[in-house]
């Protein structure tokens, strides 16, 4: 509990899908808990009033001329152990990758000081990018995973953290591998670890890895254990072929429908990837209220496909944004926005220059750069069910405050030619981390000073 805070600046977020608001020299009032109660713009009728009130109280910050805040961003896939791994390993396929370089980073997080040293590193690393919520797969290691916890409390980031859950010895290494019965007992201890905390930021997770590492008693318990706790569920789902058809040759049947099975597809879910999913797969997700976390620029590296965002945002599907560091070699969602869009153009187009126009893409699979923004902020909040990611009373004020003249910045503007529009859109495709000069979750300053 800390006293309540107010803002007055320039304010850009995006409500709803595809629709963008600017909120110019408006004051956000919040409550001590950092929730916003007010949003007042300079016409409404008792703008003058309460600025007056939250200057004289001392609670106002006013932020300086020219720079913009947006809703922090929420990264809805993010392998904490794998941070150490970014932008190396690239160039093989996902199960070569698993077994030959991240089974083994893994595996060392059972070292506390290895894992304080890269979980420091980690959380600062993503804060100073703007990600104020984060949904974390951690590793096996109850320690280390708690240490994570520790850290995202210290630090001031809103996270959702799973201990890994990995029993199947027919697809984890002897190295990486625990009982079915440490993989339960460990989410359950996870989980009431979490909870007794007592803090309003971070959550737990129950996290099978993917359907090959875990085994259907491991599935099944997990599933149970979802559902007697309330929790939230994250996993890997239809990610690409080789995992895809690894789930179909066991169960018969695609991942969706397999978690959905045992328990693992409900409201509070978080699937990364889902790019091979069917429609029927994709209106399963739909019914049980799921959520997907699109990872383009990973999808890159290691998915054979494109998801098909467009088609999913139309059925309904809640849907945001995941770096899946490291099989995104960026720790950056404004380099996911980025990829998010030229994704879904190349979707849309096609890459085959052979094949004629008509049948090279598939149509209208292309989005622009207000739904990219939109996924990166209250998109993947909705999809994790958090009242953050917009400026709207009762949501925390969760944000980043863009400073587009930072020195060594990289977005231009040009003010007698950039409308509002123009800025955020140019925020969205250049913005870099020296242009984020603060960044505040439940209205608290945790990078940058005030
Ligand atoms: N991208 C990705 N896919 C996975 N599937 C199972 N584990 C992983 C992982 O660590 N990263």
């Amino acid at each position: 509990m800390t006293t309540p805070r107010s803002f007055k600046g320039t304010f850009f977020h995006a409500p709803v899908c595809g629709g963008i608001e600017v909120l110019r020299d408006t004051l956000i009032r919040c409550d001590a808990e950092g929730r916003i109660l007010e949003v007042l713009r300079p016409d409404a009728p008792t703008y003058a009033e309460a600025l007056s009130e939250e200057r004289v109280a001392g609670r106002l910050e006013t932020l300086p001329e020219g720079t913009y805040a947006l809703p922090g961003f929420c990264d809805l896939h993010i392998h904490a152990p794998q941070w150490l791994q970014l932008g190396k390993a690239l160039d093989v396929p996902l199960e070569v990758w698993l077994q030959k370089h991240t089974f083994p980073l893994e595996a060392r997080y059972a070292d506390l000081s290895f894992a304080r040293r890269a979980y420091e590193g980690l959380v600062d690393d993503l804060l100073s990018n703007g990600t104020t919520t984060a949904l974390y797969f951690a590793t096996q290691h109850q320690d280390a995973t708690r240490l994570l916890a520790d850290i995202c409390l210290t630090k001031g980031q809103r996270a959702l953290i799973g201990k890994v859950a990995m029993d199947n010895p027919e697809q984890c290494p002897d190295f990486y591998v625990e009982s079915t019965d440490a993989a339960l007992r460990g989410t359950k201890a996870f989980i009431d670890h979490v909870r007794s905390l007592n803090s309003d930021l971070i959550k737990p997770v129950v996290t099978p890895r993917f359907i090959a590492s875990c085994t259907d008693a491991a599935l099944e318990g997990l599933g149970d254990i979802a559902r007697r706790c309330g929790c939230h569920v994250q996993t890997h789902c239809s990610e690409s072929d080789w995992e895809h058809n690894y789930v179909l040759d066991r169960h018969g049947r695609e991942d969706t429908d397999s978690l959905d099975r045992f328990g693992l597809l409900t409201r509070h879910t978080v699937l990364a990837h889902a790019n091979f999913i069917s429609d029927a797969n994709m209106q399963t997700i739909h019914d049980r209220g799921a959520g997907v976390a699109h990872c383009p620029l990973s999808n890159y590296y290691f998915s054979n496909a494109v998801f098909p965002l467009k088609r999913a945002l139309e059925k309904g599907v809640r849907v945001g944004l995941g770096t899946d560091i490291s099989g995104g070699p960026s720790a950056s969602i404004y380099d996911n926005m980025r990829w998010a869009v030229a994704s879904s153009r190349a979707l849309h187009d096609g890459v085959d220059a052979r094949l004629h126009w008509d049948n090279r893409g598939i149509r209208d699979s292309q989005i622009d750069w207000r739904t990219a923004f939109y996924l990166a902020t209250k998109g993947g909040a909705e999809a994790l069910d958090l009242p953050v990611g917009s400026f709207e009373p009762g949501r925390y004020f969760d944000a980043q405050l863009i400073d587009p003249q930072a020195p060594t910045g990289t977005i231009r503007l040009m003010d007698d030619l950039d409308s509002d529009a123009d800025v955020l859109q140019k925020i969205v495709y250049t913005a870099s981390k020296a242009n984020i000069a603060r960044v505040w979750v439940a209205a608290q300053c945790v990078v940058g000073s005030v």
